[in-house]
């Protein structure tokens, strides 16, 4: 089932809400960020290289950083490309979810 997107922005809990139907999360922060602990499943598209990114499909794609900054702007950039974007507001500061990677 594809589903538009209606807002600009999502907040964590509910994009933790929506990780079982697997929605594709790009986080734009940079690739050390990114390895220090990020959402399973996220692909991480630093935000210097986020105009290169390209999508199939009908489904919005959730961007996330790590305080909802260079999110935003990420999302700017894709949606002028005329890609669906959604900025995860907060980032991964405010994410109570799981986590990959990171220190144990
Ligand atoms: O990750 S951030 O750009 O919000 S500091």
């Amino acid at each position: 089932m594809f589903s538009f997107f209606k807002g600009n922005s999502i907040t964590t809990s509910e994009l933790q809400a929506k990780l079982e139907t697997k929605p594709e999360v790009i986080d734009v922060r940079e690739k050390n960020e990114f390895a220090s602990g990020h959402i399973p499943g996220a692909k991480n598209i630093p935000l210097s290289k986020v105009t290169s990114y390209t999508k199939k499909g009908e489904e919005a794609v959730y961007v996330i950083c790590q305080s909802g900054m260079r999110s935003r702007q990420a999302v700017k950039k894709l949606k002028a490309k005329g890609i669906g974007a959604i900025n995860v507001k907060g980032g991964m500061s405010a994410w109570r979810g799981a986590v990959r990677g990171g220190k144990l």
